[in-house]
């Protein structure tokens, strides 16, 4: 199976460098910064499971990319996803299946719109991964997982494929039946999270130090979990004992990659992970205070940084 993944970021570079290293066909589209870091130092993952350094990856930029590939795994930020779209666009053939990682929602009807809902999966990652400043890809914790799957729940044929391409790499695969569902409880996981933290300027075990900050990450994933339920989605039981457990844990150093993202200085999702939750509980006459109030200061953060 020919695959191409879009960005060798954190999580690009992650599952794709693990991938490559398993013997996968894999190309990387890049652009030609990347291509040259890629080209000098190899792509190097720094991790729990091993580290190891992948010299001279095959890489592709926009310009370059010929028809087509079976499986474009696309793993860029949401910002980036018009670009990123042109750049891959000329990849997709007939056969060809599309594996967004990102997370939240709102890049599934982009996709359909571009290359027809037929072509494109869902799917979502788990991991906690970043970039240093050598450019090397940096496991923060051990968990590495893809979960992807047909929308209308089918295990098809191209699902068994793909799961057999992806398997077998070190990290976990899973095709979910219920992928829809499996990605609106990311994104409430990761609104939550990302949402508090980013906030607070803190992991979750310091916001639960502080007077009210239980409440207030409670409250979020409450919003959250509400507005899941107006769009048809609400959370199982399991996953919200379990999401509740994290973000209640004293003492946890957990952050999400948002909050990185702002000590980093960098751009951040805040519409797509935030302010597309907003938008969608207004649509459904659920409201959501707490997470406006966030909104406002991550787009008062993205305003200063010009
Ligand atoms: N980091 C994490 O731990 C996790 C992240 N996620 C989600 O995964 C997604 C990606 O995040 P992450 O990997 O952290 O982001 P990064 O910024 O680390 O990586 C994104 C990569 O996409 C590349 N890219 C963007 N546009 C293009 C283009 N037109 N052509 C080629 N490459 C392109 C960027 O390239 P360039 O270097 O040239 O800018 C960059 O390397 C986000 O939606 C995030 O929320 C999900 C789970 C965990
Ligand atoms: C919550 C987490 C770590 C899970 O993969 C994530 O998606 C992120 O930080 O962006």
């Amino acid at each position: 199976m020919r695959i191409l993944v879009v960005g060798a970021g954190a999580i690009g570079g992650y599952f794709g460098g693990r991938l490559l290293q398993a013997g996968r066909d894999v190309t990387f589209l890049v652009r030609p910064k990347r291509a040259a870091e890629l080209k000098a130092q190899g792509l190097v993952l720094n991790s729990p499971h091993g580290d190891v350094t992948l010299p001279d990856p095959p890489t592709v930029l926009a310009a370059d990319l010929q028809p087509s590939f079976d499986l474009v795994l696309l793993s860029c930020k949401a910002f980036d996803l018009d670009d990123a779209i042109a750049a891959f666009a000329p990849a997709v053939g007939p056969a060809t299946a599309i594996l967004p990682l990102l997370n939240g929602m709102a890049h599934l009807d982009v996709l359909d719109r571009k290359f027809g809902g037929d072509r494109v999966l869902g799917g979502q990652c788990v991991v906690a991964a970043t970039l240093n400043a050598k450019r090397e890809v940096v496991q923060l914790a051990p968990m590495h997982s893809i979960t992807f799957g047909e929308r209308d729940g089918a295990l098809s044929a191209r699902v068994e494929a793909i799961t057999a391409a992806l398997s077998s790499a070190m990290f976990e695969v899973h095709a979910s039946p219920a992928i829809l569902q499996e990605m609106w409880e990311k994104w409430v996981f990761l609104a939550t999270l990302a949402g508090a933290t980013c906030a607070m300027r803190a992991p979750v075990g310091v916001v639960l130090a502080a007077p009210g900050g239980a409440d207030f990450i409670l409250g979020v994933l409450d919003e959250c979990t509400a507005v899941a339920e107006a769009a048809g989605y609400p959370p199982r039981a399991p996953f919200l004992e379990r999401t509740r457990g994290m973000v209640t844990a004293a003492g946890s150093p957990l952050t999400a990659s948002m909050f990185r993202d702002i000590q980093a200085g960098a751009p951040i999702e805040s519409e797509h992970v935030i302010g597309d939750l907003i938008a969608r509980g207004e649509a459904a006459k659920t409201p959501s205070p707490r997470l406006r109030v966030i909104f406002t200061h991550l787009q008062a953060y993205q305003l200063q940084r010009g």
